[in-house]
Order: structure tokens, then C-alpha cells, then sequence
């Protein structure tokens, strides 16, 4: 393979070109194009002055205007809670919200035109490509939208919808003038180089790009690192390869500094591969490179192999990780079942949310038992997980349990329970499965009622340093192309991600604003206790008691009021 042109940064050299990139305006040009003239959609931007009147929203100037024209939409820019900045953002763009018929919302995503006046447009390069022209409304009609729900009641709202993302008839980019950049940040997670590539040969064989940059080391690489040409040729097989070829890491988003960087390389693509932490710093740079009125369009795709990302269906790579975990299980299912008595303990990722847990288990068939963060757990006495292992030795003569690294954090002693931070502030945990292994044999040992062997398997970085597979290879794809329609198409400030199976824009407050979980009380779980039947763990009252207080998100159905109505947070499956 062809190995990266490396290029030094100097930022001495760099700095004295700033300003003089980007169709940088001077500020008073920097203006939102407002519909009602009385609104201020934008409350980070100064009103209009008077000797500048505002311009009626058009639809080609302001795609957000024409959904549903002609009915009776109506645009404003709320201030949902959740995007008041949980991430501590001063000057939050607040929610971009259109409202039509029969309580049909739409959360828009941030466009140029929404700061920046008069921009020039140009016809997409892709009609004259002879792989598009030919398919029959190719380009996505600007009313698309997608359902959030996709279960409706007759007399119900119309509900939430997002932006449906795709290729557009006109673009916001001459081809020579788009200077892109990549960076990949967090952990690591299966397909990261395929979204590298294909954003590298979207750009270039769909629109003709040829500028493309790789950040090296995550966020803190735009001020402290090299950079990396990237073209079709030096990223041709790196889909083949786990890991990521730029490198990442956590920590080190300092906005200033990262703006400063994008603006003096004269940047004006940025996309942001990462997850929930990324997307917070993909939002804060979207906010500042509003505030200093860059034409430069900031596109996140959302990484993590926990799948704890609200709103869309599913995260590249957690597909090939929960294939990956099915080597650890069935090695863990070998080992126990050779032995009398086996127990076989497998420790998966996951956090905050079992997701990788309960779809490797229901996926494998040869797991007994499955922890995970959302469900609490006990050992001792009826109902608990020693009773139960008792009981499923003495059917079966062996078992196998899966736990998922949030799984049973609550059960350490205060004394053991760790305060340290990664550098990006999130919580270190304990190795709740060699806790529990070691609890497991304790306990047997102590009552000498059985003589067990445990084997611990802890595959925890085996499965996301793995290459993707063939269905998250096809995901990433569209999660990168898409990416690359929506900046060209002057859309910013938002992610992608398939929302009950269509590709859509989304705003970033509403993927970063909180994790999804594993709801107990939902379908999927219930599946899973009917697979393994294990115990629940939790009475009925519990459960009762728990949904009057809500003290339990896991209990209760993610949902969400707009408009007074709830909208369904939950993956749908
Ligand atoms: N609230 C925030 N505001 C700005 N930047 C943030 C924020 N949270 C995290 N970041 C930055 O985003 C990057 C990645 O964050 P983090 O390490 O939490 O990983 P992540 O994207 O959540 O991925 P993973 O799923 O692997 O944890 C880091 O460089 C971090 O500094
Ligand atoms: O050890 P690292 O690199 O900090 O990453 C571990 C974390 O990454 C994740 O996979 C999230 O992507 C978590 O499940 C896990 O806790
Ligand atoms: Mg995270």
C-alpha cells in the first residue's frame, strides 16, 4: 500500500493565512436569513440591523424552509432542553424545529444559509456521473423527511421526523474549492477505516474532491500532530485492516485551539468520527465556527461498539463485535461443558449499556446467564446468582455466564470502587468479571457444595480491534456517503445515522443528550430471559414501584414529549 504523505504543520507560517480562507465574512455579512423577520432563530448571532433588511427564507438559498410549503408548516427554532448545552456550550444554537399538518414536527438540521447570506449555489456534479444519472430520482426531494416513529395509532400525531440524507440536485461547494478533513477520536471500533475511506473516494469520485486531510491523533491532533494526504489510492485497502489508519485518542479538545487550526489550513469540510464524547466536541466546533461565520461544514458519524446512541437503529462496528464476542462465548461453552461442573465466565464491553451482552447472547444459544448495567443483579439468597448457578450446574453440569463491564458496579464495596478518570473525564471501572469469578468460587469453596472449575475469558479489546465485517462494511459506506452529501450540500452541525432503516441528518443535541439503553421491561430483554431463563432478578413490585418513582431510566420506556406527545427513544426492532 501506498504509505501517507506526511505533512509538517506550522502554525507560524499557518496563522498568517487565517482569514483569508473559508469565504470568510467580516462579521457584519455573517447574518441569519429570517422568516418571520421578527423571529431570531439563531440566538448566538446579532439581529439584523435595520439598513439590512431581512431576506424572505428561499427554497433554494434555505432547503430547511421548503418542508412542507404549501401546507401549513411553520419554521422556528425552539429550545428544547436537551440542547441546552449538557456539554456546558456557551451561546448553543437552540433547536431548529419545523412544524406541518396534523402535529408533524421536523428537527432540522443547521444549514449555511442559516448564517451566512447570499451564498452561491452550483448544480450537483452528479448528474453528469454516469453511475447516477441514470437512476431515476436519484437526488433526494428537499421535503424528505424521516419518521422517528414508524408505529402509528390512527388517530395519533403525525410525530418526529428527521432530515432524510442523501445527494441534492445543488451543492454548496465548487469541487476545487472543498478542502476536507477527517479525524477519528474515542476508542477504537470496528469499520473506523472503512467511514475513512469512503468519505476519502465519496469525495473524490462522486464530486471530484481532491483535498482530502487525515488528522492524526484524534481531537488534539489538529493542533499537536501531523497531518496525512489521503486519496483513493492511499486508503484503497485499509477497510481490510482494524483499528484506525489516523490514529485517536481521548482528551485534548481544546475548541479554540482546533478552530483556529481548520480555519488556518483553510479547511471548510470537517468530518468527526467518534462516539458520544466526539460528538459533544463536533458540536462545540460546530458552535464556534458559527460564531466566527465560517463557511465550513462540521458532519459527525457516530461511532461505538456499545450501541448506546439514542435515535438511530444502530452504530457501525456493534454488528462485527457482537459476531467477534461469539468466539469468546463458544471457547467459554467448550471449556465448561469438558469439565464437571464448568463455569465459564465471559466479560464483554459495554459501559453504560448491555447491548453487545444481550445480542451476543441471544445470537449464541449457549449462554445461561447475562449481566448487564441496566439490570441490577444480587448474589446471595433466593433468587440470587449463586442460587441460580447452583441450580443450572445441577440440570446441565456445566454453564456459561455473560457480563457486560457495567454489569454489577454498584456491588463493590465502597472501598474498591474506583474514582479515576480517563483523560476524556470518563469513569475507570472495575474488572467486574474477574470480581465475579473470584465471588463465584469463594462461594463454592465456603459451602464445599460442589467442586467447580471456572475459566474467565475476557475478550473485551478482541472484539472492536477487529476489521469490519460484511454487513458493517456495507453500513459504513452509507454512513460515510451520506456524510459527504450533506456537506456539500451545505448542511452542518449534525450526524448521520439510519433511523427505522432510512439514512437521515440529525441534529447533534439529539444523539449526545443521552445514552441508550437496554429498557427491562421491553420486548428484547424478555426475549433474552425466555432464551436463557434466567432469573430476573427483580419482583413485580419492583418493577411497579420503581415505574411510579422513575428512578430507574432502564425501567421505563425511553421516551420523549414534543408537542406534548411521546416520541418512542427506543431502538426499534
Ligand atoms: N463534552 C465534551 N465537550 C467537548 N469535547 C468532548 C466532550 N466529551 C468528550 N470530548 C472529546 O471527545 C473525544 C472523545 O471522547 P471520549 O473519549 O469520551 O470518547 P467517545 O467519543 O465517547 O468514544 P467511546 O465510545 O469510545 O467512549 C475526546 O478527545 C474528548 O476530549
Ligand atoms: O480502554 P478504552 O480504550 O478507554 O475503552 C474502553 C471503553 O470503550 C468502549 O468500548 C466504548 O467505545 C466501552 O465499552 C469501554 O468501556
Ligand atoms: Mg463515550
Amino acid at each position: 500500500m501506498a504509505s501517507p504523505i506526511k505533512m509538517a504543520s506550522s502554525s507560524a507560517s499557518l496563522s498568517l493565512h487565517r482569514r483569508h480562507h473559508n469565504h470568510h465574512l467580516p462579521s457584519h455579512h455573517c447574518l441569519v436569513s429570517l422568516s418571520p423577520p421578527s423571529m431570531d432563530p439563531i440566538s448566538s448571532l446579532p439581529r439584523l440591523s435595520s439598513s439590512m433588511p431581512p431576506r424572505a427564507l428561499d427554497p433554494i438559498n434555505s432547503p430547511s424552509s421548503s418542508v412542507n410549503s404549501g401546507t401549513h408548516a411553520s419554521v422556528s427554532f425552539g429550545s428544547p432542553s436537551s440542547c441546552n448545552g449538557s456539554m456546558g456550550i456557551s451561546g448553543v444554537s437552540k433547536a431548529k424545529i419545523v412544524r406541518g399538518d396534523c402535529g408533524y414536527v421536523l428537527e432540522d438540521v443547521p444549514h449555511f444559509s442559516d448564517y451566512i447570506r447570499d451564498l452561491p449555489n452550483y448544480p450537483n456534479p452528479l448528474q453528469d456521473n454516469p453511475a447516477y444519472s441514470v437512476v431515476k430520482q436519484y437526488f433526494v426531494d428537499l421535503d424528505d423527511t424521516v419518521a422517528q416513529k414508524v408505529i402509528a395509532h390512527k388517530n395519533g400525531p403525525r410525530g418526529l421526523h428527521f432530515r432524510r440524507a442523501g445527494p441534492r440536485q445543488k451543492v454548496y461547494f465548487e469541487s476545487d474549492d472543498v478542502h476536507a478533513c477527517i479525524v477519528t477520536c474515542g476508542g477504537l471500533c470496528p469499520g473506523l477505516n472503512t467511514v475513512i475511506r469512503e468519505i476519502v473516494c465519496g469525495l473524490y469520485h462522486m464530486y471530484g474532491v481532491k483535498k482530502v486531510l487525515g488528522i492524526e491523533g484524534g481531537y488534539k491532533g489538529f493542533y499537536s500532530r501531523n497531518t496525512v494526504l489521503l486519496n483513493p489510492k492511499v486508503v484503497n485497502d485499509i477497510h481490510k485492516r482494524g483499528g484506525t489508519i489516523l490514529g485517536t485518542s481521548r482528551g485534548g479538545h481544546d475548541t479554540t485551539k482546533i478552530v483556529d487550526s481548520i480555519q488556518d489550513r483553510g479547511i471548510n469540510q470537517v468530518y468527526i468520527i467518534g462516539g458520544d464524547g466526539t460528538q459533544k466536541g463536533a458540536a462545540v466546533i460546530f458552535e464556534e465556527i458559527k460564531r466566527r461565520g465560517l463557511k465550513v461544514a462540521v458532519a459527525g458519524i457516530p461511532k461505538t461498539i456499545d450501541n448506546d446512541i439514542p435515535v438511530t437503529d444502530r452504530s457501525f462496528g456493534f454488528d462485527t463485535a457482537v459476531e467477534e464476542a461469539q468466539r469468546a462465548i463458544n471457547a467459554a461453552h467448550v471449556e465448561a461443558e469438558s469439565v464437571e461442573n464448568g463455569i465459564g465466565v465471559v466479560k464483554l464491553m459495554g459501559r453504560y449499556s448491555g447491548f453487545i451482552a444481550m445480542h451476543a447472547t441471544l445470537a449464541s444459544r449457549d449462554v445461561d446467564c447475562c449481566l448487564i448495567p441496566e439490570s441490577p443483579f444480587y448474589l446471595e439468597g433466593a433468587g440470587g446468582l449463586f442460587e441460580f448457578i447452583e441450580k443450572r450446574l445441577k440440570e446441565n453440569g456445566h454453564m456459561v455466564i455473560v457480563i457486560a463491564e457495567g454489569a454489577g458496579q454498584d456491588l463493590f464495596s465502597e472501598s474498591i470502587h474506583s474514582v479515576d478518570k480517563d483523560a476524556s473525564g470518563n469513569r475507570l471501572l472495575q474488572d467486574v468479571g474477574l470480581w465475579l469469578s473470584q465471588k463465584i468460587k469463594e462461594h463454592f469453596a465456603k459451602k464445599n457444595k460442589m467442586d467447580i472449575t471456572l475459566k474467565y475469558i475476557d475478550p473485551t479489546y478482541m472484539i472492536r480491534a477487529v476489521p469490519s465485517n460484511a454487513s458493517d462494511n456495507v453500513y459504513c459506506t452509507l454512513l460515510a456517503q451520506s456524510a459527504v452529501h450533506g456537506a456539500m450540500a451545505g448542511y452542518t452541525g449534525f450526524t448521520v445515522g439510519l433511523v427505522n432503516g432510512r439514512h437521515s441528518y440529525i441534529p447533534f443535541y439529539r444523539i449526545t443528550e443521552k445514552q441508550n439503553k437496554v429498557v427491562i421491561t421491553d420486548r428484547m430483554w424478555a426475549r433474552l430471559l425466555s432464551s436463557t431463563n434466567q432469573p430476573s432478578f427483580l419482583s413485580p413490585k419492583d418493577i411497579i414501584e420503581d415505574k411510579k418513582e422513575g428512578s430507574s431510566p432502564a425501567l421505563v420506556d425511553d421516551h420523549d414529549t414534543v408537542d406534548g406527545y411521546l416520541v418512542n427513544k427506543e431502538i426499534n426492532y
